[in-house]
């Protein structure tokens, strides 16, 4: 059964036009976008900054109409089934802000049980049961004011899953974590799929998350679906390459052997992309004639970046 169904889904923004100009143009944020979700699919949506995730999120979640196309979610249209859906499903957004910081953990998932018509006596139970789940019941007379961001994350996904929802939409879940909060919170996630038969959709930016964690994935660019498979699937398309990164310093910004820039940090670029094997050694050599200073060339194994990196010919982080 496809608990998520997006058909040709296009969703248009206007643009802001100066005064006295007051023709309003569209910008294409969703350009058509087509998709199935599973029951009891971990489905993630990768993309850069600005592909249009948020918007395919919000779009399912109801808070965002389309501008054309179909989304249908448990069977149920989001724009004449709204309320239904919204029974049924929960959300964590982006940078969540939804929680009562001067309130305690448990306060905080009583108001949201209450919002739900939960019962008392089996609010409770579920109170408990959630702030057990995300490792917070020790903690859950305290202030959310004094909790970390990793905590704030649980708390947030404890809240989303108050209604017991059947489908989880989480939107960047792991962004701006440490890494053993990321550790915890996608451990989580993926529990949630395996034992409690729950169907999620999620957002990231991070190529390793995604890989990691999601049963398929759609890459998702400039408001267009340009591959939809499963991580071995999607890294089956570059499986006969050779992945060479170089980490160099002084980088002259521009390379005729399209490699791209993939980090840049302490002022050490590192570039990445697909090379015949004779082709290294020119790379060196044309890096050393412009002046930069060729820290280290090493032959890695394909990732899903490197998957980005040939369908798009720019990394995810540009
Ligand atoms: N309310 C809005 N008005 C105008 N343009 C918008 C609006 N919301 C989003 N956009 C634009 O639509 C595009 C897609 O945005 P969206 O937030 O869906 O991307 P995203 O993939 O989720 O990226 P991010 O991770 O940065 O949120 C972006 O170019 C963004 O600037």
């Amino acid at each position: 059964m496809n608990v998520i169904e997006v058909r040709n889904l296009r969703k248009l923004y206007p643009k802001k036009i100066p005064l006295p100009f007051r023709k309003v143009e569209w910008f294409e944020a969703l350009k058509g976008i087509t998709f199935r979700v599973k029951k009891g699919e971990l489905f993630g949506l990768l993309g850069p900054n600005g592909a249009g995730k948020t918007t395919t999120i919000k779009i399912l979640t109801t808070l965002l109409e389309p501008s054309s196309g179909e989304a249908k979610v448990l069977g149920l249209d989001v724009v004449k089934d709204a309320r239904e859906i919204r029974k049924r499903i929960n959300l964590v957004a982006e940078g969540e802000r939804t929680l009562y910081w001067r309130l305690t953990a448990y306060e905080n998932l009583r108001y949201f049980a209450s919002i739900y018509y939960i019962p008392r006596r089996e609010a409770e139970k579920r109170i408990e049961e959630l702030l057990k789940m995300v490792g917070l019941w020790d903690r859950r007379n305290d202030l959310v004011m004094n909790y970390s961001r990793g905590m704030k994350q649980r708390l947030a996904i404890a809240k989303a899953l108050i209604n017991d929802p059947e489908v989880l939409f989480l939107d960047e879940p792991t962004l701006g974590l440490d890494v053993q909060s990321a550790v915890f919170v996608r451990e989580l996630v993926r529990r949630l799929v395996d034992e409690e038969g729950k169907t999620v959709l999620l957002t990231t930016h991070y190529m390793n998350e995604a890989e990691e964690l999601c049963d398929r994935i759609a890459i998702i660019d400039h408001g267009k679906i340009i591959a939809l498979n499963t991580p071995e699937g999607l890294k089956r398309m570059v499986r006969n390459d050779t992945i060479v990164e170089v980490r160099v310093r002084n980088y002259p910004g521009v390379n005729p052997f399209g490699l791209v820039k993939v980090d840049d940090r302490n002022g050490v670029v590192i570039l990445r992309g697909s090379l015949e094997e004779e082709e290294i050694p020119k790379l060196v050599e044309f890096l050393v004639k412009s002046n930069a200073k060729v820290l280290s060339v090493e032959v890695k194994e394909p990732t899903l970046e490197d998957v980005f990196i040939k369908l798009t010919g720019r990394g995810l982080r540009d």
